[in-house]
């Protein structure tokens, strides 16, 4: 497979087991119930204090054993999902220069070329995406000040493109929105904590990622579609195709396969959420192996709060006994100290540019 440009980009990824045997061993299936199926649906009923409770008891165990669940009862409708990958498909057909002609800008939006992001250790993650964030008109305050990644997305010429993006991109984030009720139900809080920090302007954005076929890793150069790295976030909400090839590193240090199930979110938490409930919810590795024949397309949607949203340890996650073990992390600087490694080969002219 020929990469579509050369250079590579670092994305510092936590990834403590980095280019370790461990990180490269086979997956085994998933045991049933091992990534829990929750089904989220009371979290769209106001009033259903118990449902809401269980959904967030169902969260916390998750959360606490593998950090990672599949969310059904999400109502995002099927349409919008369905729409979303064909859109995915039509994009990255394009020839690479239309895809170029809307290479990712520094405000993090755009065409993020194949070979340009690396996990530190391992050879450069085979796949490309579309970069997508919240859109704010160019009168904005925040984007005539320049507040960093405060800005209007940017779009291929493609019919229907944009409208299918963004319904997805809507319904992920009210999906993710009424997640946070049970997100905070799961840790003793008022069910309204965490919206609170989401309502301005939130740090929600979505790719579109592409992974064509490529060996087996376990026996070639670490060739991930993206290799063994933890999401730096909050909350990350991920569709994925029929293909597979998403695995997951178990607290026991195993790997395990978490195929697509119809209809089904995979939900995850994110590095910040570490910080936040001083470990009790600590993020889990993940990477992405696509040896099959197809083509895979996955949605992830990195659903975080406002810029500047101060992460500090939450009440109650702290003890006499166990301290907090972080410092506090301002939302949109923790963002921009990982993203800023990849933008800066960004700012950098490429031949032809
Ligand atoms: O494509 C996937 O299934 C996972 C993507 C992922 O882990 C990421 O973008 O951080
Ligand atoms: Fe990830």
């Amino acid at each position: 497979m020929t990469m579509d440009d050369s250079r590579i980009n670092i994305i510092e990824l936590k990834s403590g087991q980095r280019n370790s045997r461990a990180a490269r061993a086979v997956s085994r299936s998933p045991l049933p119930g091992e990534i829990p199926l929750i089904d989220v649906s009371p979290i769209y009923t106001p009033g259903n204090t118990e449902g809401l409770a269980r959904t967030g008891r169902a969260i916390a165990e998750a959360c606490q054993r593998i950090g990672f669940f599949y969310a059904t009862g999400h109502s995002v409708a099927p349409l919008i999902v369905d729409n979303a990958f064909s859109a995915a498909r039509t994009f990255f057909a394009l020839p690479l220069e239309e895809r170029l002609r809307i290479k990712l800008n520094d405000r993090h939006r755009g065409y993020m070329p194949m070979g340009d992001t690396t996990v530190p250790g391992y050879a450069a993650n085979l796949h490309h995406s579309f970069e997508m964030a919240l859109d704010l008109p160019v009168q904005d305050p925040d984007v005539l000040a320049g507040k960093p990644l405060h800005a209007s997305n940017v779009w291929p010429e493609l019919a229907g493109f944009r409208d299918a993006v963004e319904a997805c991109y809507d319904a992920g984030c009210r999906f993710g929105f009424h997640l946070l009720r049970a997100m905070a139900s799961s840790l003793d809080l008022p069910d309204s904590y965490f919206q609170a920090l989401y309502r301005d302007k939130p740090l929600a954005s979505m790719r579109l990622l592409h992974y064509p076929p490529s060996p087996d890793p376990v026996d070639a150069q670490d060739d991930f579609g993206i290799a063994p790295h933890s999401d730096y976030g909050v909350l990350t909400l991920l569709l994925q195709d029929e293909t597979g090839g998403l695995e997951l590193l178990t607290r026991g240090g195993e790997w395990i396969q978490a195929p697509h199930v119809p209809g089904a979110y995979v939900v995850n938490i994110g590095d910040l959420m570490g910080i936040w409930t001083n470990d009790r919810y600590t993020s889990m590795q993940h990477r992405v192996r696509n040896t099959g024949e197809r083509d895979r397309y996955s949605i992830p949607l990195f659903y975080n709060p406002s810029f500047d949203t101060r992460i500090a340890c939450l009440p109650g996650c702290a003890t006499s006994t166990q301290p907090a073990k972080y410092a506090p992390e301002r939302m949109g600087e923790y963002l921009l100290a990982n993203f800023n490694r990849v933008w800066e080969s960004y700012k950098r002219p490429t031949p032809g540019d």
